[in-house]
């Protein structure tokens, strides 16, 4: 039996997977309205007859690449980006293939229309634009019957059913990967209750484009515990639970059920935290990290892509990680999980102890420099907190601030690196830019705060401001930025997290472990690394294009799974070599491809 299912697996490892035939019973309007199945004008003349599609459509048939065409032709027309948006969400509904293929056609052009920036304004705008629900909508008031919700979900997901001996990817769980939000935290736009489920949406289609999972196998959830959001509220057209956001107790239940249920409905499942406010982010994580495998994008992701970044910026100025000193402006879910990913690394990589990795950032937040006297200190700040004796040390014209702002903290600590998770737009100012400036030759600057609008520092005013010495990376995309030296364009990397949850979640569920852990993570960060074209030239982007993440996903992929196994937390049975992990990965990826179809045994003979 086993010999055999290998036998099949290196048959079907190659491009011939995707001939493998669905077997379906849906016919003509029923097949049209299913978009997994629903090929539109590609149905063959041969499907057409046996699936009674004939009089449902026009008379010719088009092939992928031709409906693709036509798909681009209309989403150009659209006039703005969040009316792109919507017409990519109906394309999506319609016909799941060319959904796909168009977006992973044309990754540059699409992502910032699906993803970010355009993803806040399709959160903010939710109720508005809204046509047909996706997703998973799970709401306070109904919580009594969440689990027959989810198992709802699990029976309408569409399952591939192949001809009797091929490989069925209904494997004994319906999904691989959980999305969830619940809508505190949306980017930087704070609270938007149930319109949430456009970034878990968003973020999976990534995982589908990004690195190939199955989109049939991920399940997009918002958890609506209300809003405190007035505009929202004051919409009558809002269609989330109108009641004002859930706290406390009440709060950690409902999380608490919902954990239980996908523990129990969907066992193995990677459930992927999105946007979680401050309060809750990293405590659930901490919570529900030993209990199933899971993942805070905001924590992890986005500590691991700026890691990358930071190694891929020491390689260009040619330091050590434990020779940077960091300030970390906004000290929220984001920052301290970027902090504590690379004063992780200072440990592992450069052998640092835990105190001496910690004394390498400065941390700032709404009450300025985090000081250990401060009372409002939490969780991971309290690292970071310097101790107050070192400002008394700083010059009497810095002491003299009421509480240290970025530009005094950067005038005393000299930093080689300042990173920027705060929301709060332009604040690296020319001073505070042309001051770090003034002590460092290639400054490591990274404004990563989305969308777009809440950005830091514009690049091309960073660029300018270090004479084109600045390493940038930033949350959003933004264009390239002229040296003003040399004249010649400075590509800036996008250190979004989405150039590596994808990857690592990939690797994850290709490994089946019972967890994703720090070492797979970093593991993950280092394949990202080493796939950074700075290596090569110093003057190229810190991090490789997003719109070539697939290809980058596989070796994160690749990473991920060789560490599970060496962690032993992965639960499949193969030889620990390159090129059968790399071959087990891609067997299990899913392409935007057109399969042939096959009707059901019994509907053949019923005919
Ligand atoms: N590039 C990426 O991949 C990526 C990933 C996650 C988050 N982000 C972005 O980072 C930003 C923060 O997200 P988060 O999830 O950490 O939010 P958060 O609310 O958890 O943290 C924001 C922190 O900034 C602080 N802050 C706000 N205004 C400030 C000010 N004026 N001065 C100093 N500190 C201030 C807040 O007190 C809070 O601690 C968002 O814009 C988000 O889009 C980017
Ligand atoms: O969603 C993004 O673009 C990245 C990140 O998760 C964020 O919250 O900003
Ligand atoms: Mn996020």
């Amino acid at each position: 039996m086993h010999r055999r299912f290998l036998q099949q697996k290196r048959l079907q490892s190659s491009s011939t997977k995707n001939l493998i035939p669905i077997r379906t019973s849906l016919k003509g309007a029923g097949l049209l309205q299913q978009p997994v199945l629903n090929k539109g004008s590609a149905f063959s003349r041969e499907e057409r007859e046996i699936f009674q599609v004939d009089g449902h459509i026009p008379y010719d048939v088009h092939s992928l690449e031709k409906q693709m065409v036509r798909a681009y032709a209309q989403f150009k027309r659209q006039p703005s980006n969040i009316l792109k948006h919507a017409f990519l969400a109906s394309l999506r509904d319609q016909n799941q293939i060319l959904f796909y293929a168009l977006v992973s056609s044309r990754l540059k052009e699409m992502l910032p229309v699906l993803y970010t920036p355009t993803v806040g304004e399709a959160v903010s705008q939710y109720s508005d634009l809204f046509r047909r629900p996706i997703g998973c909508f799970l709401s306070l008031p109904t919580a009594h019957t969440m689990r027959e919700q989810l198992q709802s979900h699990a029976n309408a997901a569409f399952r591939y059913k192949y001809p009797p001996g091929m490989k069925n990817s209904d494997t004994e769980r319906p999904f691989d990967i959980v999305v969830v939000t619940d809508s505190e935290g949306i980017l930087g736009i704070g609270d938007q209750g149930v319109g949430g489920i456009s970034i878990s949406t968003s973020k999976a289609a990534l995982y589908v484009a990004g690195a190939g999972v199955d989109p049939n196998r991920i399940l997009s959830v918002v958890l609506d515990v209300g809003t405190d959001n007035h505009t929202l509220f004051a919409n009558p057209l809002y269609m989330g639970y109108k009641h004002v956001r859930t706290r406390g107790v009440a709060y950690d239940h409902f999380v608490h059920q919902f954990m239980m249920n996908i523990k129990e409905l969907f066992p193995g499942a990677l459930v992927h935290f999105e946007d979680f406010g401050l309060n809750n982010a990293a405590r659930l994580l901490e919570t529900y990290k030993p209990v199933l495998p899971c993942f805070n994008d905001d924590i992890e992701g986005t500590g691991a892509v700026a890691l990358a970044a930071t190694m891929s910026a020491i390689g260009v100025t040619k330091s050590k990680l434990c020779d940077q000193r960091i300030v970390v402006y906004g000290a929220g879910t984001a920052g301290m999980g970027i902090a504590n990913q690379i004063r992780d690394a200072m440990i592992e990589v450069d052998g640092l102890t835990l105190e001496e990795a910690n004394s390498r950032f400065w941390c700032i937040d709404r009450d300025g420099l985090l000081l250990k006297s401060n009372p409002r200190l939490q969780g991971s700040q309290h690292d970071y907190a310097r101790d107050d004796e070192e400002v008394r040390d700083w010059t009497r014209e810095i002491q003299e601030q009421p509480n240290l702002r970025i530009l005094d903290v950067v005038k005393a600590v000299k930093p080689t690196m300042l990173v920027g998770c705060s929301t709060n737009a332009r604040s690296f100012n020319e001073d505070v830019i042309r001051t770090m400036a003034e002590h460092v030759e290639r400054p490591i600057i990274f404004p990563m705060s989305n969308p777009t609008s809440l950005v830091e520092v514009d690049p091309a005013d960073a660029n300018e401001w270090t004479d084109g010495r600045a390493l940038i990376a930033t949350g959003s995309p933004f264009p390239p930025a002229k040296n003003p030296i040399t004249g010649k364009d400075y590509f800036i990397a996008e250190a979004n997290n989405a150039l590596i949850y994808p990857g690592l979640g990939l690797g994850t569920i290709a490994s089946r472990s019972s967890k994703m852990s720090k070492g797979m993570i970093l593991a993950g960060v280092k394949a990202l690394a080493s796939a950074s074209p700075a290596l090569e030239d110093p003057d190229a982007p810190l991090l490789p294009d997003l719109a070539g993440v697939r290809k980058v996903s596989l070796q994160i992929a690749a990473a991920v799974v060789r560490q599970a196994m060496e962690e032993g937390v992965a639960n499949i049975n193969l030889k620990k070599d390159d090129d059968a992990i790399i071959e087990h990965i891609k067997f299990g990826m899913w392409d935007p491809v057109y399969r042939p179809l096959e009707l059901e045994p019994e509907d053949l003979t019923s005919d």
